[in-house]
């Protein structure tokens, strides 16, 4: 089964891509397919996933896997969350969206420095598809005081997952993979699979 993976961050496609190597679910990226990224008009991550799975099934034809995600914080409120990629004010700037994150949690002790991961993961078999397979999955932990490794993507290097004493960023990837929002999504998701038409 080939999908276009609606997806333009490459950290991304790198993970669905690992948790997918085992399966018969072949992923194209859209960028490969010279698709755009859609515009994120949602207010929900189930919103922006549809939109975007939407967006490259209409381009392209083909069945759509989209992941929308972020990260929440529980002494901002829910910030970042859905707006994690677009933070500091530009879209991907991982770098500024971390160092922004950082200022805001100024002088919050680590008791009170809360956070998850989500990630809302849908299929459309094609644009026009009336029922979506949708999955949900979050990652609890809490936010460093400064970034941590280099493995990984976005706030990973900011992200002291529950249970680990190493970021997000310093997890070997397949561990990363197995305990990740998207892993967990996925895990959902592929039980579904068969569904497909
Ligand atoms: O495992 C993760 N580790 C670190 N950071 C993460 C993770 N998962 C999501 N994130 C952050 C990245 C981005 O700041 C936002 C997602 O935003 P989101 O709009 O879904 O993705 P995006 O714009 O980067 O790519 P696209 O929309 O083309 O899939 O949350
Ligand atoms: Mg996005």
């Amino acid at each position: 089964m080939r999908l276009v993976l609606a997806s333009g961050n490459a950290g991304k496609v790198i993970e669905l891509e690992q948790l997918l190597a085992d399966s018969d679910v072949h992923l194209v990226a859209q960028t490969q397919l010279g698709v755009s990224d859609a515009e994120e008009t949602g207010l929900t991550f189930v919103e922006n996933a549809l939109i975007k799975a939407r967006h490259a099934a209409r381009a392209t034809g083909m069945p759509a896997l989209a992941d929308d995600s972020g990260i929440c914080v529980d002494a901002l409120g829910g910030a970042p969350g859905l707006y994690a990629a677009r933070y500091a004010g530009t879209h991907g700037d991982s770098a500024a969206n971390n160092a922004k994150l950082l200022r805001e949690l100024d002088g919050i002790p680590s008791e009170r420095r809360q956070a998850y991961f989500i990630a809302v993961l849908v299929v459309l078999r094609h644009a026009d598809d009336p029922a979506p397979l949708i999955a949900e999955g979050r990652w609890h932990g809490r936010i460093l005081d400064a970034p941590r490794g280099n493995g990984g993507f976005g706030y990973d290097p900011l992200f002291l997952p529950d249970g680990y004493d190493v970021s997000a960023a310093e997890l070997d990837p397949a561990l990363k993979n197995r305990l990740s929002h998207r892993g967990q999504a996925l895990a959902i998701l592929q039980q579904r699979f068969a569904e497909l038409a």
